[in-house]
């Protein structure tokens, strides 16, 4: 057993239940696992002593919604948007054809890229979707490729209806063989519910297959337009409803009753429907915010994510999407902190591992070239991801 200390640490962001800030801070890692926290001055002794120098501490991002696996360039796609032009599900389909003609090796080599990236911005636990094969043998390529670089993958074989295919027998398709196929690369499943996507009678089809193979559930809702994609989640048990923005109160009141027998203050009991934000996303594509304010304040769980994706939000930056959300979403910054790790890591099921900076997590720490966690909101757009540690292993950036 080896232990390494952090010390001087002018901050520590816990992103605990009761959001505990510990200042002139250190922390214990044993191995992998945090096994101390408290105040520097009373600190134990270690193998490895390391110097933060006065700088924050908070969990590494869990980047809980990305679609990381493509090739291919949609940038006129966004020029146009910018221009007036509104975003189609259809433009899934310009990333399809790009990322069936490149090979393994370069969408291994491209995802290697993005998860870099994502790594080097302080995201330690990273999920991605298939979503641009829209067919039995790409969907099970991109699964399998994936499966080999992030940490959770979900499949979505039911992002779009490939062109020139009868809707039903496609949904037919990603239920039976398609599903068959992927299932042993991937913990997850989702549906693009939405108009030009997946209508309530296709997604519900999707929903209960993938529940009978025993994936965990997740559903792209309300993102275009108001529609049954969140009601649907509640329903399914989904373990989270991505993108959000159109809501009405029936939808906010469904997803605060999938909450009503979990405990906030010991954050146990039945974990609910996250609701999951994507800020980047909605700048991108001009739509309203996601409510995450009103989500909060009816007791709704809520994540943050990237989204990452050459269509809708090309970023992985969760520091950019922290920002956003306390500049325009109205979140302060300790909610929405606890969003892009607690909350992603709940969204994944994975809140017993990663998530917060507690005793018996795993060491999944950044620290920012900053002395407070406010400033990832206080200067916006500046980089101020400094060394990340995954399971108590400096991953990325420099001491
Ligand atoms: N909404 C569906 N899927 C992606 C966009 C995919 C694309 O346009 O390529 C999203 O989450 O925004
Ligand atoms: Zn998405």
């Amino acid at each position: 057993m080896s232990t390494t200390l952090i010390t001087n640490l002018a901050e520590v962001f816990t992103a605990d239940a009761q959001h505990t800030r510990i200042n002139n801070a250190a922390i214990l890692i044993e191995d992998e696992i945090i096994s101390w926290i408290g105040a520097a001055a009373d600190a134990p002794a270690a193998d490895h002593v390391i110097d933060a120098q006065r700088r924050a501490a908070l969990p590494g991002w869990v980047d809980s919604h990305t679609h990381l696996v493509f090739a291919g360039d949609r940038s006129a796609e966004f020029v146009a948007r910018m221009a007036g032009q509104e975003y189609a599900a259809g433009g899934i389909a310009v990333t399809t054809a790009a990322t069936r003609s490149a090979s393994d090796y370069d969408l291994t080599r491209l995802l290697l890229g993005r998860a870099a990236e994502a790594l080097a911005g302080g995201t330690t636990f990273l999920e991605t979707k298939t979503g641009y094969g829209l067919g039995v043998e790409e969907e099970a390529r991109h699964a399998r490729i994936a499966s080999t670089v992030v940490d959770r993958v979900t499949f979505l074989g039911a992002h779009l209806v490939p062109a020139g295919t009868d809707a039903q027998e496609y949904t037919d398709l990603v239920c039976g063989e398609m599903l068959q196929r992927v299932a042993p690369y991937v913990h997850f499943a989702d549906v693009f519910c939405e108009r030009g996507a997946f209508n309530e009678a296709q997604s519900r089809q999707v929903l209960t297959a993938s529940r009978k193979a025993g994936l965990g559930l997740r559903v792209h809702g309300n993102q275009l337009g108001s529609g049954p994609g969140v009601q649907l989640a509640v329903e399914f048990g989904a373990m989270s409803v991505d993108h959000v923005n159109y809501l009405d109160d029936a939808d906010v009141s469904a997803l605060a009753g999938s909450w009503q027998q979990w405990d906030p203050a010991t954050r146990s009991g039945a974990a609910g429907t996250v609701a999951t934000c994507l800020p980047a996303c909605d700048l991108s594509t001009r739509q309203p915010f996601a409510p995450g304010r009103e989500l909060l304040d009816a007791g709704v769980q809520i994540a943050l994510a990237s989204n990452c994706n050459p269509g809708t939000s090309y970023t992985s930056s969760m520091s950019f999407c922290v920002a956003t959300a306390v500049l325009q979403m109205r979140l302060s910054i300790e909610e929405a902190i606890v969003a892009a790790t607690y909350g992603g890591a709940l969204a994944l099921g994975v809140h017993d591992l990663v998530g917060s900076l507690q005793v018996g997590k795993r060491a999944d720490i950044q620290l920012l070239n900053a002395p407070a966690v406010a400033h990832l909101a206080y200067r916006p757009g500046m980089n101020l991801t400094g060394p990340v540690f995954r399971a108590g292993v400096l991953v990325a950036g420099r001491l």
